[in-house]
């Protein structure tokens, strides 16, 4: 779908397009465009943005083929805002997801949802988002992912917080010593070349990182320091590494700004780090430990199972400030999705799965062998020689990265499950690597 335009019984108008230019001038956003970007800005309280600052958003979303829908009340009183702006905003894309299988699987991602206060809780977003999964699900997509900004909206459309990530905090005084061998080689990067180079770093960092996210095309420009974060104009502070195999290979990249003389201790702020090998990993941090002038390194985007405390002489210089979900998934076909994913262990067990909203919800018999699974569904109760668990739809999603165990879950009352059940399923979803997500959208 690219262009759609329907009225509700309540008057509200829902109109999907793809972000385009003017016409008449290439060098703005089309007004359609410009109103949407400025509901919004009032949604998430960001600062009005300039007609061409909106252009180069344009090309970003037309990169990503996303599709924008506004919701536009026409009976606006006197004096308000344009009913040409939309009250309700909410946009998609599709993009891969390292699930550990043998292909990366297509996730249907929303972004960008707002309602206006004045047309809050009534409904806007449940018809907005019950919609667009059952389109989404209809056109072939096993999964849909978002990033929430708060924990309380999306589970009850059946999303459950999959993985997470932490910020840390290093204090580099008098250099960070990592115990391994250097190996490789650090180049200062010029901007423009990263800008070209870093899309094809992460694609490495994502074929072998399992819980990673393809990215938009806003974070190579933002690696470059084309733009800066949260507009489109040039980051003058931002600086970058690359880092090379002892082959010449480029294999991984660090951004990071500092926070200035003024900022005490002395801060480097990394705003990303992609690293497609190990070795680039720790070289990475190796040269960020070891930029003088600089007593602390923060980063809001590490992997809680971070191998950078284990590979440091002194480990109580790394700190965990905080952890948060990044990933919720919503599982919209169980059968694709359970047989997209590659296992940790073998087994069999019997799923009962509730959903709310109807698309996933069903008895399914999953049988993993060499670590790829095949899903039967069956009628309940047929399958009482296998461990038998039942799990709400927003538990499946949260427990399909392996990120949280069933154990766990049955624990919190997501899940329940036989003892057997619960053991088949943590050595399934969750003896192998914790999920790493470095992709927010
Ligand atoms: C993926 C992303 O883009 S995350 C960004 C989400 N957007 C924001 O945080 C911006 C500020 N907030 C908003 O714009 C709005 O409050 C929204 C989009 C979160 C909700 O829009 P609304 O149209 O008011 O939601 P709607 O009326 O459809 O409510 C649907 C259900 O969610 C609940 N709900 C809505 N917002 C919230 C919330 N912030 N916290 C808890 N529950 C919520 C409602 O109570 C309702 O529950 P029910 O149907 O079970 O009774």
């Amino acid at each position: 779908m690219t262009e759609s335009d329907s009225r509700s019984a309540d008057g509200l108008r829902f109109v999907s397009f793809p972000a385009g230019y003017d016409a008449a001038n290439p060098e703005s956003a089309d007004t359609r465009t410009l109103n949407w970007v400025d509901a919004v800005n009032l949604g998430f309280h960001e600062e009005r943005q300039t007609p061409s600052d909106v252009a180069a958003m344009v090309d970003a979303y037309q990169w990503d083929r996303r599709i924008l829908t506004g919701v536009y009340d026409d009976a606006a009183p006197e004096y308000a805002w344009d009913p040409a702006v939309p009250v309700a905003t909410y946009a998609t894309m599709v993009n891969r997801l390292n699930v550990g299988g043998a292909d990366l699987l297509a996730a249907h991602l929303i972004t960008m949802v707002t309602v206006r206060p004045t047309h809050r809780r009534r409904g806007i977003l449940r018809r907005l988002i019950t919609g667009d999964l059952a389109r989404a699900k209809k056109s072939g997509l096993a999964l849909a992912a978002l990033t929430a900004s708060e924990a309380t909206i999306y589970g009850r459309f059946g999303f459950g917080a999959a993985s997470s990530a932490a910020t840390v905090q290093l204090d580099t005084r008098g250099g960070l010593e990592v115990s391994a061998p250097p190996e490789g080689s650090i180049a200062v990067a010029d901007g423009g070349k990263l800008q070209a180079l870093a899309p094809e770093i992460f694609r490495a960092h994502l074929e072998r990182t399992f819980g990673a996210l393809g990215r938009q095309h806003s974070y190579a420009l933002r690696a470059s320091g084309a733009w800066s974060d949260g507009t489109t104009q040039p980051d003058k502070a931002l600086r970058g590494v690359i880092r090379y195999t002892a082959d010449g290979v480029p294999d991984g990249y660090a951004a990071f700004k500092s926070l200035g003389w003024r900022n005490e201790p002395h801060t480097m702020k990394v705003t990303d780090l992609v690293a497609a090998s190990d070795e680039a990993y720790r070289e990475l941090w190796r040269y960020l430990g070891s930029i003088d002038l600089v007593d602390r390194l923060t980063f809001g985007a590490a992997p809680v199972a971070d191998p950078l405390p284990w590979m440091l002489a002194d480990r109580r210089r790394y700190k965990v400030t905080e952890v948060e979900d990044v990933l919720w998934l919503r599982i919209l076909d169980t059968r694709a999705a359970l047989e997209a994913r590659g296992y940790f262990g073998d087994g069999t067990v019997s799923l009962e799965v509730s959903d709310p909203l109807g698309f996933a919800a069903g008895t399914w018999l999953l049988e993993v062998r060499g670590g790829a699974g095949t899903v039967r569904a069956i009628a309940p109760g047929t399958a009482a020689q296998a461990p038998q668990a039942t799990v709400d739809i927003s538990a499946l999603g949260s427990l399909y990265l392996g990120d949280v165990t069933a154990r766990t879950l049955a624990a919190a009352g997501g899940v329940r499950g036989t003892p057997e059940a619960l053991a088949v399923l943590d050595g399934m979803f969750s003896a192998g690597p914790a999920p790493y997500c470095s992709t927010h959208f």
